[in-house]
Parts: structure tokens; sequence; C-alpha cells
């Protein structure tokens, strides 16, 4: 059976980034061990933080960090705004799920995946070769991220008119409605919200990236424990 060497550290309210900077710390090396170089699929809707959280996760875990986008984009010489203009959805599609096939042989990545990867569910035999974690964030906080940046190189944002926010937020939240069954078939989900109300937070724009990665690691932890006990019979 699984047994945490260290002491579990609640994340409750963090006093300074230097406390949050340690207990990111301490969690991953609690944990490293029993992932057993597994990859970590991110999984969410655009703009979760799967980049953002990825990079935090990888440094701390001493893992690679890839995102399946990026892989998709190299392999055919052209942005995913330009493939889908250019070739259409189905042929991404296609691409990402090649590229997530080649990367489920491989160990001790954190893969940031595209928005839409679970909504094909020969992505989601790839993913199970290693651990995926759902990036849950309100639509709001999702759509004031995306409208800050622009939708430029969203494709699936282009058709809505309006402003930006509202563009972003119209779209967004009819993808959710498709896709949110597919996200909840991560292994692990970390919801913004939660944070938030442990945290004592009343915006969930007040979260560190830290915070976000830590929960996440707590998230993966509770995984692991629960699939151990399925496999020993031991809780
Ligand atoms: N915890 C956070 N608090 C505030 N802003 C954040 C947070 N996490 C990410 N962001 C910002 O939100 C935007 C989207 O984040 P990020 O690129 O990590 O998301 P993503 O899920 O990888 O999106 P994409 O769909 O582009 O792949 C970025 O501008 C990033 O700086
Ligand atoms: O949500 C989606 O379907 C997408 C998200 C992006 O990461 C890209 O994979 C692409 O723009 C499609
Ligand atoms: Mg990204």
């Amino acid at each position: 059976m699984i047994n945490f060497a260290a002491p579990r550290l609640q994340s409750g309210s963090f006093n300074s980034p230097f406390d949050e900077a340690l207990i990111l710390k301490n969690k991953s090396q609690e944990i490293e061990p029993f992932l057993s170089g597994r990859c970590i699929y991110l999984v969410g809707m655009m703009g979760s933080g799967k980049t953002t959280i990825g990079k935090v996760l990888s440094q701390v875990l001493s893992y690679n960090f890839c995102d399946s986008d990026s892989l998709v984009e190299e392999d055919v010489g052209t942005s995913v705004a330009e493939i889908f203009k250019l070739y259409g959805e189905g042929f991404f599609r296609e691409k990402e799920t090649e590229m997530l096939r080649r990367l489920s042989r491989m160990h001790r990545m954190v893969v940031s995946t595209g928005g839409g990867a679970v909504i094909r569910p020969v992505n989601w035999r790839h993913m199970q070769q290693g651990i995926s974690v759902w990036l849950d964030v309100p639509l709001e906080a999702l759509a004031r991220r995306i409208a800050a940046v622009g939708t430029h190189s969203r494709p699936l944002l282009h058709d809505e008119s309006g402003d930006a926010y509202t563009k972003a937020l119209t779209r967004l939240s009819n993808l959710l409605e498709e896709r949110s069954e597919s996200y909840a078939y991560a292994n692990a989900r970390v919801s913004l919200e939660e944070i938030a109300a442990k945290l004592g937070y009343r915006d969930v724009s007040h979260i560190s990236p830290t915070a976000i990665a830590i929960e996440a690691l707590e998230q993966i932890e509770g995984f692991l424990k629960e699939e151990d006990g399925m496999a020993f019979g031991t809780l």
C-alpha cells in the first residue's frame, strides 16, 4: 500500500509565496517516486492554464514539458490557426491523435494537451498510459484571460460577434457544455472554485499558479492512493 513518508501538507491559507514554493517542493518530492515515471496529461478548456501550470509541475518534478499543439505545429510547419484554415479541423484532430500516440510511449513528461483532445476516445486510450488532470476553471475567468490576449490564435473562437470578452464567453460556454463530460474522464480534477474557497479568496484570479500546482499534486496523490487501494484491496 502506498505510504507517503512525509506528513501530509494542507494547502490552507498561504502566508507568502515562499510558503507556497516550499509546500510545492515538498509535495512534489513526496509524490514523485509513486508516479513511476508516468507522464502527466493536463486537460482543460482553452486558457485554463495547461501551459502555465504544466511548466510549474514539470520543473518541480524534474520532468520534461511539452505542448501537443506545438508538436502538431512543428510537424505540419505552421500554426494551429493556419492548419484549421488550410486543412480543416479533421486534419488537425488526426495530427493531435498521432502526437498523443507518440507521447504515450514516453516517460517523465508533463503534457499540455489541446483543449479539444478529450473529445476523441482514442486520445483517452493514449492518455491512460499516464495520469490525466483536468484544470477546471470557471467560464468567466477563461473568457477574461482569453479576451486579454485575443482570439487570433484560437480558430474555434473566431465566428462570434461582439466584444472580445462576450465572444469568448459565448463560444466557450457552448464548447464546455459539449465537453464537460469528457473532461470529467480525467483521473484527477483541479477546481479553481474549490481552491478559492479553501484559501478564502472571493475571486479565482487571485490564485497563483503555484497554489494551483499544489492542488494538482494533491489531487494526483488522491488518485494514486485510490489506484493503490484498488490494486491491493486496501485503502
Ligand atoms: N493562475 C492564473 N492566474 C492568472 N492568469 C493565468 C493563470 N494561469 C494562466 N493564466 C493566463 O491565462 C492565459 C492562458 O494560460 P495558458 O496559456 O497557460 O492556458 P492554456 O490552457 O495552455 O491555453 P491554450 O488554450 O492557449 O493552450 C495566459 O495569458 C496566462 O498567463
Ligand atoms: O478547444 C479546442 O478545440 C482547441 C484548443 C486549442 O488548444 C487547439 O488545440 C485548437 O485551437 C482547438
Ligand atoms: Mg497552452
